[in-house]
């Protein structure tokens, strides 16, 4: 077996912790091995105890006081000292030669649309450390209810998409809240059917609304970009309800797909086949 890594990204409160422990226990479910690697220097509780936590070498609660830096600033320096301090994860990594691990990030996009710092990371995942990564990117449902929102949310999935370059799955997350209080008749009523819309972007319904929001000035520029997201199927979603488990296991085994796990897996022998015990019926 090779290196594998997930990298639960996404915005501020999206649900990465909670997908995290989810396919932690599905995982376990299912009699598989993974580790949970924080790599949120501000995370203060956790589900599951983390194999391998950032804190251990620098909290952003020690960084603020320090270096009066407030919560963004010291978040950046929390990563350019992790960047400096890479003994410190070949210490950590080390100990784990032959596993899969799930990557909770923080929710500041900056780090992935702005500066290089993910980039930078999974870099040297890859490159150093031979892992296989596959990126995620949540987005929580409630962005379905507003379109300018939804569409700055396609946007920011997809730029943190281009910015990392790894195999990528965007996740629609908390489909249990959009789910409850819906009624046979309006699931009859194709509210399903009108859900796909949002999994796989449809250009109608991004440029309609927005532009019915915007400046007309920006409708061109609108049109342009909707046209570009559709032009080059660049963003989809995948839908996540963590109270189902096997919504997260389709996840999970998508995610599997992307980086090829136990695809170079020996066979492995049947139990009985050194000692000669077979069963004779
Ligand atoms: N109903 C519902 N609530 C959820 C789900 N996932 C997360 N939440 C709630 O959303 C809030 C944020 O969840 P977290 O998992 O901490 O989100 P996060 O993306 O890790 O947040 P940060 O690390 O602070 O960026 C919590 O109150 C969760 O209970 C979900 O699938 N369904
Ligand atoms: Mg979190």
């Amino acid at each position: 077996m090779g290196r594998y890594a997930v990298l639960v990204s996404g915005p501020a409160g999206s649900g990465k912790s909670t997908f995290c422990s989810a396919l932690i226990t599905h995982a376990h479910s299912i009699g598989r091995s993974v580790h949970l690697f924080n790599l949120d220097p501000a995370a203060e509780r956790f589900e599951y105890q983390p194999s391998i936590d950032i804190k251990e070498l620098i909290s952003l609660e020690d960084v603020m006081e320090e270096m009066n830096l407030g919560p963004n600033g010291g978040l950046i320096y929390c990563f350019e000292y992790l960047l400096d301090n890479l003994d410190w994860l070949d210490d950590e990594l080390g100990q784990y030669n032959d596993d899969y691990i799930i990557i909770d990030c923080p929710g500041q996009i900056e780090l992935y649309t702005h500066f290089p710092i993910m980039t930078k990371l999974t870099r040297i995942l890859q490159d150093q450390y031979n892992f296989k990564i596959c990126a995620t990117y949540l987005l929580e449902s409630q962005f379905m209810d507003d379109k300018t929102k939804y569409f700055a949310g396609v946007l920011s999935a997809m730029s943190a998409m281009i910015n990392l370059e790894v195999p990528h799955l965007n996740i629609m997350s908390k489909m249990d809240l959009v789910e409850k209080g819906e009624t046979a008749e309006e699931a009859k009523a194709g509210r399903r059917r009108e859900m796909e819309r949002y999994f796989d972007p449809d250009p109608l319904l991004l440029v309609g609304e927005v532009n019915s929001k915007t400046n007309p000035k920006f409708h061109s520029l609108n049109q342009a970009i909707v046209q570009l997201i559709d032009d080059f199927s660049m963003v989809s979603f995948m839908p996540l309800d963590v109270t189902d488990e096997d919504s997260v296991g389709t996840i999970l085994s998508h995610i599997d797909n992307a980086i090829q796990y136990g695809e170079d897996e020996e066979p492995k022998e049947p139990k009985n086949m050194d000692t000669g015990d077979f069963d004779e019926d």
